[in-house]
């Protein structure tokens, strides 16, 4: 069995409709499964966020896709004390050579997502983790998925509807379906 989590960060709701799409887009693949893993803010005292099962629990997945709204044009801060916590980890490099995937979610079209998609990105390369982008060419996908044009990771934009357009709800499934197909390709041909 493969391992994954999908950890983040959700205060309305709207990333965590994500984060499920995800998880279900890697459950597509044979093989694989996914933990959901919420951030919760109760978790962070005077700045500092403890759940040590939480963390125990990334230790042992093969994969790990990071989520989080867009506040203020970045992580929420609630994010941030998690991606603190985990510089010990960093220090033994516990998490090198597993594989990493981002999403973000913000209330304009242009909210500055891609400063909290490359975030992730930064903070996955921290730790050595191998960085897994969207391969769907935006404008070019039958069903519309990538709506939104990014290809380092899905960037979505809140609808007043319910929260989360289908086409991104479907890019973050797309998401889950590549990481766990990377994985997949890693163990049955060797190079990429
Ligand atoms: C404090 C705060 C800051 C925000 N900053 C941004 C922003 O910089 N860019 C943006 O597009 N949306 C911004 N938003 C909107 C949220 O990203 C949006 O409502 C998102 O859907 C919230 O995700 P959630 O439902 O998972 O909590 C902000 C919202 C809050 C509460």
């Amino acid at each position: 069995m493969t391992k994954f989590a999908v950890v983040y960060y959700s205060a309305t709701g709207t990333t965590e409709i994500l984060a499920r799409a995800v998880a279900a887009g890697i459950h597509t693949n044979v093989g694989a499964e996914a933990a959901l893993l919420k951030i919760e803010g109760e978790d962070v005292r005077e700045g500092r966020y403890e759940n040590p099962e939480l963390l125990q629990q990334l230790d042992s997945c093969h994969g790990i896709v990071f989520g989080s709204p867009t506040f203020m044009g970045s992580v929420a801060a609630q994010f941030k004390a998690f991606m603190d916590a985990t510089s010990e980890r960093w220090g033994r490099r516990a998490w090198t050579g597993k594989l990493a995937a981002g999403f973000t979610i913000g209330g304009s079209p242009s909210g500055d997502q891609l400063n909290t998609l490359q975030t992730l990105q930064v903070f996955a390369s921290q730790h050595g983790m191998l960085w897994s982008g969207i391969d769907l060419p935006a404008g070019w996908d039958s069903s519309g998925r990538n709506r939104l044009g990014s290809q380092s990771g899905l960037t979505a934009v809140r609808c007043d509807s319910n929260g989360v357009h289908q086409l991104d709800r479907l890019t973050a499934m797309y998401l889950g379906e590549r990481i766990a197909g990377l994985r997949r390709s890693i163990l049955t041909e060797g190079d990429l």
